[in-house]
């Protein structure tokens, strides 16, 4: 009974999202379905009428001539030429229905995705959960309007065949209602160990998407070759792929056996219930005509039936697909914050960061454990620490990607769960390790930095002197809209440290209070390197910078040095005062710093 309520709820759930869609095109879908399922009905009823003229009139019986056949083929004719018409109509508006339906969950998904938490992304089970959605919305979610319509069309037809058969005989009527219960047991049973099983495979599904991605893919090519990879990966994509085949044949050998039996079933009872007729007619019960009839009901109804069925089995699996969508679109956003403070602009204190501790779900230990620091206002600030230390999920904390499980960030003593979510992402910039490149033109990857001023070319063209982009801009064959990459036609790639620099100067064009560089320049040569640490000052004046870095003599353009060790704190200060400390960071910069000197020609010597 609770099944059965969540079921309707859901369905009725789905109503206002199917009208947003298109209500006209529901009402018109609506308004042609139910006129068809009337068709088969007048169809019957002209078909019995009609054999009755005829065999009068092979027998020469018939009064009126050919008149009453005229009148009576007349209207089948026009019957079956609104059936056409009617088809056609309902076959472009579906159509239509469909597209827009496409597009409206297509930009839902989107929308909703990025409204969700960073931390959505970090666990396996949402990309299993988001990989179903967007199949859910776009195979099933607007699957069960036509099923519905389909099956009320069906059900109309039935309902209209049980009552002309009631006219011959109650029993008839019995009978066609007998055919539709276990029917639909078997095609329920179906559905339902249908979903059970996509929602099994759906790891596997997508890991073997991601290998045969990957075996396609540019940015696997050249290790694919390098490593002699693609027996081996083609070899372990084939072991899933066959493991689903295998899983979904065992499920159709289990459920044909019951399907097509329920099917045979039917069959002998559809004869037997064609027997009794004849015996009725043979009794003087039946006239010709209506014989006819019977066996056309009968014998359409039989499909009628089975679309009845399978459509209810259907809307079983449309509904747990559906449901399985609305619960997506349900997820608390993170804008759902209760922040309504405004960002303080410009920072006068600075950023305080206060016990912070960050737990990835599911992972062993604590990323971040009770971390405590200060910024102050336009400082410049460097995160240095082994792989694995925290940097990157502190910087993500800092620009309020991630919220703490513990311990508090804040600014100018407004901590960032009371400020209004948008005013907090319109103060920050950034740039990431794995930053994306866009196959757009060059104004546009650097200009999507701020988005009011994205066409602005005179503001496009300063900020890339600034950011020391416009002497390689200038360069490339359309300049400024020259597109990037090579995905497209007339695309021009660039080495990964000029993407860098067009990704930093996309950081640079926004209008920021603090800005978070996570290894800002790891792919870029020395001197461009050097160029940009120089510029950073002269970039970053006035404003708050964090930079995380591994190449420890940037450091030197730092106020302020953290070094995180294993999720804490495990010194501050700045290059002189940590080298005079004597410990983590001064034994990672002797070492780095001993690859260019002393150590250098020591093993170079051999000593
Ligand atoms: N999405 C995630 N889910 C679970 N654990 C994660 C996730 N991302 C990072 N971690 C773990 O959190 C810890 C800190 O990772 P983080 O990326 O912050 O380190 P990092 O100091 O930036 O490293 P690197 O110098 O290699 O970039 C690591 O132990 C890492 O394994």
């Amino acid at each position: 009974m609770n099944e059965s309520f969540s079921k309707l709820r859901t369905f009725g759930s789905m109503i206002p999202i199917l009208w947003r869609i298109s209500g006209t095109a529901l009402v018109v879908l609506i308004a042609l379905t139910l006129a068809q399922a009337f068709v088969p009905i007048a169809q019957l009823a002209i078909t019995s009428k009609l054999v009755e003229e005829a065999a009068m009139l092979f027998q020469g019986n018939n009064g009126d001539g050919m008149r009453g056949v005229y009148l009576l083929v007349g209207l089948q004719l026009a019957l079956l030429v609104s059936g056409v018409l009617i088809g056609a109509v309902f076959k472009y508006t579906q159509q239509l229905f469909n597209q827009r339906a496409k597009l409206y969950f297509d930009e839902l998904l989107s929308t909703k995705v990025n409204r969700l938490p960073l931390s959505y992304f970090d666990n396996h089970l949402n990309y299993d959960r988001l990989q179903r959605t967007s199949f859910s919305m776009q195979m099933q979610g607007i699957g069960i309007i036509f099923t519905v319509l389909t099956m009320i069309q069906n059900l109309i037809t039935v309902v209209g065949y049980m009552v002309v058969l009631a006219q011959f005989h109650w029993l008839l009527s019995l009978g066609m209602l007998l055919l539709v219960v276990p029917m639909l047991g078997s095609y329920l049973y179906e559905s339902k160990a249908l979903f059970k099983l996509i929602i099994r495979q759906t790891p596997d599904e997508r890991m073997s998407s991601f290998i045969s991605n990957l075996l396609k893919s540019r940015e696997g090519a050249k290790e694919i070759r390098v490593f002699g990879m693609a027996s081996y990966l083609i070899a372990k994509w084939k072991r899933i792929a066959l493991r689903n085949m295998d899983r979904l044949l065992s499920l159709e050998r289990k459920t044909i056996g019951i399907t097509y039996g329920v099917q045979m079933l039917t069959v002998m009872l559809l004869s037997v219930m064609l027997l009794f007729a004849l015996h009725t007619g043979a009794n003087g019960g039946l006239a010709i005509g209506q014989y006819v009839a019977l066996a056309q009901a009968l014998f359409s109804s039989q499909s009628l039936v089975q679309g009845l069925a399978q459509g209810y089995s259907n809307i079983h699996q449309g509904l747990l697909h559906a449901n399985e969508m609305l619960s997506f679109i349900e997820l608390p956003e993170e804008s759902g914050g209760k922040g309504d403070q405004p960002f303080p602009s410009p920072i006068k204190q600075g950023i305080t960061v206060e016990q912070l501790t960050f737990h990835y779900d599911g992972a062993p230990n604590p990323a971040l454990n009770g971390i405590s620091f200060a910024i102050r206002a336009g400082e410049t600030i460097a995160i240095v620490g082994d792989n694995g230390a925290g940097k990157s999920t502190l910087a993500k904390c800092l620009l309020g990607l991630y919220k703490p499980d513990k311990g508090r960030v804040a600014v100018d003593g407004v901590e960032y769960e009371n400020i209004e979510p948008e005013g907090l992402r319109n103060r920050m910039s950034a740039i990431f390790q794995d930053f994306v490149q866009f196959p757009f033109p060059v104004w546009e990857n650097i200009g999507l930095g701020g988005i009011d001023e994205l066409g602005n070319r005179d503001k496009l063209r300063r900020s890339s002197e600034e950011a020391n982009t416009a002497s390689f801009i200038h360069k490339l064959p359309q300049g400024w809209d020259t597109v990037l990459g090579i995905q497209f036609d007339g695309g021009h790639e660039l080495s990964y440290g000029q993407w860098q620099r067009i990704a930093l100067n996309r950081a640079f064009y926004r209008e920021f209070e603090l800005i978070v560089l996570d290894e800002p320049t790891a792919s870029l040569d020395p001197m461009t390197e050097a160029a940009i640490f120089e510029n950073l000052m002269k970039l970053t004046s006035g404003k708050t910078a964090v930079f995380i870095t591994h190449r420890l003599g940037s450091c030197r353009f730092a106020d302020r040095i953290l070094v995180l060790k294993d999720g804490c704190l495990a010194e501050e200060g700045n290059h002189d005062e940590l080298m005079e400390r004597n410990g983590e960071y001064a034994a990672m910069f002797r070492k780095q710093a001993g690859w260019y000197t002393k150590e250098w020609e020591e093993q170079a010597l051999g000593v």
